[in-house]
């Protein structure tokens, strides 16, 4: 088969390591990757029983930050019926199984280097949701969130715990934009819908005619994307979760950049105000990434 990139034109990875060429080729040219059945059934079961157990204090959190849905904080549900999110996973010994797992890394090693750390955790629980909108996830970029550079050496990894629709809110991307800049970002419109914290939409321009690839995925299949992919999810219009588990890994030769004056300044001072209400005042936003990030393969640089 005849193959479109000329191996000295790849510019978004780094080996051929995991990757086939067809393979690479598709990430190259539309900035991500589908592998199905990446991840066993086993580790993804214990992960949602540990969220389960994190939602109900049944498990330590120690540094995960567990985050309440905005619409059903106002209504009063408990446990899984009330947390969207567990972020900050990395140092949790049942979810760095996912983190740390060796098919999923030879991947990660393919398009960012043998240098891999793992910076930006989550587990998602995407309720049913409950009219206010607040369960979609507005269409961004995740380089909003990450103060380091460059851009090529970043990788997120997103895991479907279960089926992923259409219906239930799957992602959705939009190939081949991780080839344009990192767009501004700000809070929704509030006639949009209620929407949770720090969840930035990308502002587009309303006449750009984007062109949604809604990813539906079974339980396993593993999406890898780059940070500047315009992506988002849709509400989960089921009456079941819809649960992923999702890891952003960056090559530790990447370096921290000052977002002060950028588009990126609004998301570092969120951050930072939730850290201050957590005492710690005068922190450097660096020193929060330090912090956050757990080192998984091969030397631990600059990060
Ligand atoms: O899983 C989702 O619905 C979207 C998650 C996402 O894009 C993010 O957290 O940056
Ligand atoms: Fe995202």
């Amino acid at each position: 088969m005849e193959h479109e990139i000329n191996i000295y034109d790849y510019k978004y990875s780094i080996s051929d390591l995991a990757l086939t060429r067809e393979q690479r080729d598709f990430y190259e040219v539309n900035g991500y990757l589908v592998i199905p059945k990446l991840i066993p059934d086993y580790l993804l079961d214990r992960c949602c029983d540990h969220f389960v157990d994190l939602c109900n204090g049944k498990a330590p959190r120690n540094q995960i930050t567990m985050m309440k849905d905005i619409s059903r904080m106002k209504c009063n549900y408990q446990g899984e019926y009330l947390y969207a999110k567990a972020q900050d996973i990395l140092y949790d010994e049942e979810f760095y199984e996912y983190a740390r797992y060796p098919k999923m890394l030879d991947i990660v090693e393919s398009i960012i280097g043998p240098n891999v750390m793992a910076m930006h955790s989550m587990f998602i629980n995407k309720q049913p949701d409950i009219g206010t909108n607040s369960s979609r996830h507005p269409v961004h970029q995740d380089l909003h969130y990450f103060p380091f550079r460059p851009t090529n050496w970043i990788v997120a990894a997103w895991t479907a715990c279960g089926s992923v629709t259409e219906n239930n809110g799957c992602l959705y991307v939009i190939p081949g934009s991780h080839t344009s800049e990192l767009h501004s970002h700000y809070y929704p419109e509030p006639k949009d819908g209620e929407i949770n914290k720090m969840y930035h939409e990308m502002k587009t321009n309303k006449n750009e005619n984007y062109k949604k690839v809604f990813l539906e995925m079974e339980k396993g299949d593993t999406v890898f994307f780059h940070p500047l992919l315009i992506h988002g999810s849709g509400i989960n219009k089921s009456q079941d979760f819809r649960r992923c588990i999702s890891v952003h890994y960056a090559s530790s030769d990447c370096y921290y950049i000052d977002v002060a004056g950028t588009s990126q300044e609004s998301i570092q001072n969120e951050i930072l105000d939730i850290a201050a209400k957590k005492g710690l005042t005068n922190i450097d936003y660096k020193l929060i990434w330090k912090n956050r990030g757990r080192l998984i393969r091969g030397l631990k640089a600059n990060l």
